[in-house]
């Protein structure tokens, strides 16, 4: 393997930014990617793997460095020895002592928070939530994701952009549970491509794309998306309903539902309508909404193979405030949906309290008002796919 220093010292600045600027590894990462145009795929990919790599690791490569603050150089090389990659002779590896490393390494296999690398109030959440589920499904959050596609219905079809795609040589298989996914065999940057210029695709997670069928939309209806984000599964809602009936995408930043409309426009979806929510707009909006989809804001915790960072960033008290938000939004929000109308709650958190305990407080608050009509788990451990969680509720007419 051979190194090159730039690359190398493009790795430790990310660190430096993530760690001690606290900044979003994603982020950070597109802005490095961004200063020298001069760097091709293969070096772009050694600057992102390796960085996200060691942010997944993190704690487990301080472990084995056996300091308290290794310099970044130091914690590189560390992660290049469990590779089993040989170091370059720079003089900033003379210390380096790859048999240490290794003995590290078998003591901190020993300790589940050190081996997968957490922190340890989550290692005890998870513990308490998930019962003897946590140690398959931490394992599989640990796992690189692969990248998946959701093929947009409106413009293209699942073969058509399959082989557009292998004409440009990106290769990638069909999900069979799912009928727009497409799976990269390898990771590529698909967002070069005439088909993504074009819209014919979004990236999505085959997790994500389970959640938008659940509300089992028809063209013609009136749908709200409430926690619409910048609009993943908006897209998604607009190619079920084939463009027809109304579509009214919310949220409560503006600049996400700025990103939605540009999406949109690349989407051919011409039934969205945007709205900021403000004091009075979900009193005006009860019951009008045919279907209502609330994918409120939680802990990440079902998508951290794709944002290892945030189990460093997220602390217990923002999971105590996040499941009242989440509350507040089901029992207020909820309003919206009409008589015979159906409510679909979303998660990308593995946790019960996020998730399956919420909607139990729900239908127990609300008496005999609604009915729990589906309840579905996607799980890093069993499928493969991000760890959401979505609830069908039925309101009676
Ligand atoms: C999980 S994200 C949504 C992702 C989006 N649905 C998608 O598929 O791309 C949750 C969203 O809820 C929004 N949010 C936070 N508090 C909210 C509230 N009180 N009402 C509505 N949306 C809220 C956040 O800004 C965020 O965009």
């Amino acid at each position: 393997m051979r190194y090159h220093r730039v690359l190398v010292e493009a790795i430790v600045f990310s660190l430096g930014e993530i760690f001690e600027k606290g900044r979003q590894a994603d982020k950070v990462i597109e802005q490095v990617l961004k200063s020298n145009r001069k760097w091709g795929a293969r070096d772009r990919g050694f600057i992102a793997e390796n960085t996200y790599e060691i942010v997944r690791w993190w704690r487990l490569l301080l472990f084995v460095s056996q300091e308290e603050r290794p310099a970044y150089s130091d914690i590189f090389a560390i992660w290049q020895t469990l590779k089993g990659n040989e170091l370059p002779a720079w003089t900033e590896f003379d210390h380096i002592q790859p048999q240490r490393i290794r003995q590290a390494y078998e003591e901190a296999k020993k300790i589940r928070k050190v081996r997968e690398s957490i922190p340890d109030w989550l290692d005890e959440v998870g513990a308490l939530e998930l019962g003897e589920k946590w140690d398959d499904e931490l394992h599989a959050l640990n796992q690189t994701a692969p990248v998946v596609l959701r093929v947009n219905t409106l413009k293209t079809n699942r073969e058509a952009l399959q082989k557009q795609l292998a004409e440009d040589g990106i290769q990638t298989n069909p999900l069979p549970s799912l009928p727009s996914a497409l799976a990269l065999t390898e990771k590529k940057n698909v967002f070069q491509t005439e088909a993504f210029k074009n819209g014919f695709f979004e990236v999505q997670d085959a997790g994500s794309q389970v959640i938008a069928p659940t509300l089992d939309v028809q063209p013609g209806m009136r749908v709200i998306d409430a926690c619409a984000g910048a609009g993943g599964k908006t897209l998604h809602l607009a190619a079920l309903m084939q463009n027809q009936g109304r579509l009214i995408a919310m949220d409560v930043e503006n600049w996400k539902l700025d990103e939605l409309r540009r999406r949109a426009r690349r989407n051919g979806v011409s039934n969205v309508e945007t709205r900021l929510i403000e004091a009075k707009t979900i009193k005006r909006l009860r019951e009008t909404a045919d279907r209502v989809l609330l994918d409120v804001p939680c802990s990440g915790l079902g998508v951290l193979r794709r944002n290892p960072d945030s189990k460093w960033k997220i602390m217990p008290e923002f999971l105590a405030q996040i499941r009242q938000t989440q509350y507040d939004i089901l029992s207020h929000y909820s309003q919206m949906v009409k008589p015979g109308g159906k409510l679909v709650y979303a998660t990308c958190s593995i946790l019960p309290s996020e998730s399956e305990n919420q909607v139990q407080r729900f239908l127990k608050e609300q008496g005999q008002q609604w009915t729990l009509e589906t309840e579905t788990r996607t799980s890093p451990a069993r499928d493969g796919f991000d760890g959401f969680y979505m609830a069908s509720l039925v309101k009676p007419c």
